[in-house]
């Protein structure tokens, strides 16, 4: 069996001793697309964290490509929920092709000057999420959900070993959400990734497993989610409670849990 790209055992992680994830074990495998869920405070952004290598884990052990994290940083291809800072800023007029090469950039870099073969990477990556049309505009004149498909270029362009992004709809509406969701589908394949979101629809975008984390992370290993993980997600509500009758009506395709399943 190949070795798991991310390889999570046992492991504990406090701040100022409150456990914010404890008994986490996870195997992200190659290839895979995991689909990382969980409520606001419920330790996703700490996952991520400890996956990066940012934050070191309290007890138990985390591999990334097989050694401590940190140490592969230029195989990873990071999405952040948005690019605060100097492509933002309208006076300095960065294009769209210019933020798929910053990708490319590494510390020992010197200057903005790229290659041709370089400019032809940067290309590809922005047709992997149709923005190819867009490569001449700024950046700081695209929409919410192109501002996004341009960061996914950004991550791809220096060919990833892992793709990780992280809430990737945070800021888009509804169609935009779903025209990425469709881009991601569709660049998903062969590319190990690792999305993070709040959002249940994310099981429709060519995820292949699913990861629920509140304290600790309950995983299946295709897009589906059981009972436990729902009650993980959404906590377990007395009857009379209106979030319960709420949960009870989520369409089975969407929650993709059984009608036998069901409490
Ligand atoms: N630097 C910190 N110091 C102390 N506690 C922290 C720190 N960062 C996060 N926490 C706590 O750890 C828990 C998990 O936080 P985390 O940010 O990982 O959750 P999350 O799932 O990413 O939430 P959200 O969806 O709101 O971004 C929360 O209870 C949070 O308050």
């Amino acid at each position: 069996m190949t070795q798991p790209v991310v390889d999570i055992r046992d492991l504990t992680f406090s701040y100022n001793g409150q456990a914010a994830l404890s008994g986490v074990r996870l195997a992200v495998a190659q290839g895979e697309r995991l689909a990382v869920l969980g409520p606001n405070g419920g330790g996703k952004t700490t996952l991520l964290k400890l996956i990066l290598g940012i934050l070191t884990p309290s007890a138990g052990t985390i591999r990334v490509f097989g050694e401590e994290p940190g140490r592969h940083s230029a195989r990873i291809g990071y999405v952040p929920q948005r690019l605060d800072g100097v492509a933002e800023r309208k006076d300095l007029p960065i294009r769209v092709r210019e933020v798929a090469l910053m990708g490319l950039l590494s510390p020992g870099r010197r200057g903005f000057r790229y290659t041709s073969e370089e400019i032809d990477k940067a290309d590809d990556a922005l047709a992997r999420v149709e923005m190819a049309g867009l490569a001449q505009r700024r950046f700081c004149e695209l929409s919410g959900g192109q501002k996004q498909r341009t960061l996914i270029a950004r991550a791809l362009v220096s060919d990833p070993g892992l793709l990780i992004l992280d809430e990737p709809t945070a800021n888009i509406d509804p169609q935009g959400k779903f025209c990425l969701y469709e881009v991601l589908s569709r660049i998903g394949a062969g590319v190990t990734s690792l999305v993070v979101s709040h959002d249940l629809s994310i099981l429709a975008a060519g995820v292949t497993a699913v990861a629920c984390v509140n304290g600790r992370v309950a995983y299946s290993p295709e897009p589906r989610l059981s009972q436990d993980m729902l009650d993980l997600l959404y906590g377990v509500h007395s009857h009379a409670c209106p979030m319960d009758a709420y949960l009870r009506r989520i369409p089975p395709d969407l929650a993709r849990l059984s009608p036998s399943e069901r409490p």
